[in-house]
């Protein structure tokens, strides 16, 4: 089905094309990462663009794998030898589903965003990053992040460097993305940590994204969570991948966590180097 063009708003956002729009874009972005490590491109997908990746989330929902945790921040096991009221020891529950991106065809809206020739190109160029590759992974290089209600994806930092996600569809109310921006730049910041924990925090920004909005995060210095949903409506949230070295693929064991499967090709790979991980 759809072309790239009627599904991205290139009129908006000409991506695809060199010139002084496209040199505009990243320098906002750029300025926006620099400052707080958040940078938002509003109605990246024009409205036709988000019917079609909402019909394709919904159409593949089914094969989302849920997944449930406990989790502090920092997603370290707990620590007995701290003090009761460490951040590190205060855990939450962690629910979501993730769809796995094999469920999402080439040529299927969803792909035609992340296949759009340029995409990548503007992405690496937003970022500034010089080591910057497709994930390898074909469980993982482009999936949905589904939630509902009851589901929670509770306050941490990433281990990624940086994170690109496409909004697709809201729950009826709550699923605001918050975040401390640069808190443990530096240094842990431990009771700053705790007071964002306690919603007591005064640096904490809250950042309402609407459907069609791409969104470039830098979490791994700035705590963030998704605030709780509410209503009968999914949350619907695409994350595509990019690694710092070619061919990387995630570890089996992390892999069945998240996706609930494994491909040979998890196998062959382990050990052989590094993973990645979304999150
Ligand atoms: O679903 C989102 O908006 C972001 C979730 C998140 O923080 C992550 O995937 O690390
Ligand atoms: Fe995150």
């Amino acid at each position: 089905m759809p072309d790239a063009d009627k599904i991205i708003d290139l009129k908006a956002y000409p991506i695809h094309t060199p010139g002084p729009a496209r040199d505009a874009i990243l320098a906002r972005v750029r300025a926006d990462l620099a400052d707080d490590g958040c940078a938002v491109i509003k109605g990246f997908l024009t409205q036709e663009g988000v019917a079609a990746l909402t019909a394709e989330a919904d159409s593949v929902a089914a094969q989302g794998h849920r997944s449930f945790s406990r989790t502090n921040a920092y997603f370290t096991q707990d620590d007995p030898d701290l003090p009761a009221n460490d951040p590190r020891r205060r855990f939450y529950d962690r629910s979501n589903a993730f769809i796995p991106a094999d469920n999402f065809a080439p040529g299927a809206p969803l792909r035609s965003v992340y296949d759009f020739p340029g995409f990548d190109d503007f992405i690496r160029e937003c970022l500034q990053e010089t080591a910057f590759f497709r994930y390898a992974d074909p469980l993982a290089d482009v999936i949905v992040n589904m939630a509902e209600e009851g589901n929670g994806f509770p306050w941490h930092f990433d281990t990624n460097n940086f994170t690109v996600t496409l909004a697709i569809q809201n729950a009826e109310s709550g699923g605001a993305f918050e975040y401390a921006p640069g808190i443990r730049e530096g240094d842990e910041n431990f009771d700053e940590v705790s007071r964002v924990l306690d919603g007591t925090s005064e640096r904490v920004k809250v950042l309402e994204l609407e459907p069609g909005d791409l969104q470039l995060f830098r979490g791994r210095y700035s705590l963030h969570r998704v605030a709780p949903l509410r209503g009968k409506r999914r949350r619907y949230v695409a994350i595509f991948s990019y690694v710092q070295e070619p061919g990387m693929v995630g570890a089996p064991e992390r892999t069945m966590q998240l996706y609930g499967r494994t491909l040979p090709i998890h196998h062959q790979r382990a050990g052989q180097r590094g993973d990645a991980y979304i999150d």
